[in-house]
């Protein structure tokens, strides 16, 4: 059972992935740690960024690990510890311009194919491409939306203290790193022609887990 689940950002992807991965007994994968793992890289090894040349040249250099425990993912580039550091609001602003570019795409997505080819009891793996690109022959494809005013709200309230910010700022945000990560050329965060739409907007986190592990059970048992 190969789940892919997509859908711009704040729509509740990583959220409901690992939960359902983890009532049916699934590995996990978050492609966007990977994407974020590599724009981590480079950063600090001084790649500018904004240079799709001098990114798909160092693109081959960093070594990429994913854990695919849904209790406890993990990512680690070179044999470090990524799982902190790729959270900042430096990599979240500078991802959309590494992921947008065509060698790492090449080099991440092949990943991603050898991660869910080895789960061999099955995997849920979310992100932006999933069902267009990455696995177009998923056994059920979710695409998640919610309205951007849900999706700031929701990232809204995990800061605190220093670090809280206007949801006004992080909605803006938000629009437009989905606006970039919907308009590059190379496979852009798209729905699947067959892949099932669920509007979170109005839904609890658990209202969703439990309609995705309904669409899986009942993929299953046609299965
Ligand atoms: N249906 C929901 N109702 C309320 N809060 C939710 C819902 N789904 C997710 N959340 C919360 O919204 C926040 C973002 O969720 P999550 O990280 O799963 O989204 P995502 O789509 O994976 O985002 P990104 O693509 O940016 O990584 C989390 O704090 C999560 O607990
Ligand atoms: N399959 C994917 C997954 C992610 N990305 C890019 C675009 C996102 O803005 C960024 C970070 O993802 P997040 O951690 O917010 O889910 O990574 C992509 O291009 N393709």
């Amino acid at each position: 059972m190969i789940v892919a689940i997509d859908g711009p950002s704040g729509t509740g992807k990583s959220s409901t992935s690992k939960a359902v991965a983890s009532q049916l007994g699934l590995s996990y994968l978050d492609t966007g740690a990977q994407y974020r793992a590599m724009t981590w890289w480079m950063i600090t090894n001084g790649v500018d960024v904004n240079d799709p040349a001098a990114v798909a040249t160092a693109a081959a250099k960093p070594v990429l690990v994913s854990g695919t425990d849904p209790a406890g993912p993990t990512i680690t580039v070179d044999g470090a510890d990524a799982a902190v550091p790729i959270r900042t609001q430096e990599v979240t602003s500078r991802v959309s311009a590494v992921s947008a570019v065509p060698e790492v795409r090449t080099l991440v997505t092949e990943l991603q194919r050898s991660i869910a080819a080895a789960a061999v009891g099955g995997i849920v793996v979310e992100g932006r491409d999933i069902g267009t690109t990455v696995l177009p022959d998923a056994d059920l494809k979710i695409f998640l939306t919610a309205s951007p005013e849900a999706r700031a709200a929701r990232r809204s309230g995990e800061l605190t203290g220093k670090e809280a910010v206007d949801v006004a700022v992080t909605r803006a945000a938000l629009v437009t790193r989905d606006a970039a990560d919907a308009g590059r050329k190379t496979s852009p965060l798209a729905k699947a022609a067959d892949a099932v739409e669920v509007d979170t907007t109005d839904l609890t986190l658990q209202q969703v887990i439990a309609c995705v592990v309904t669409l899986v059970e009942e993929k299953r048992a046609a299965g």
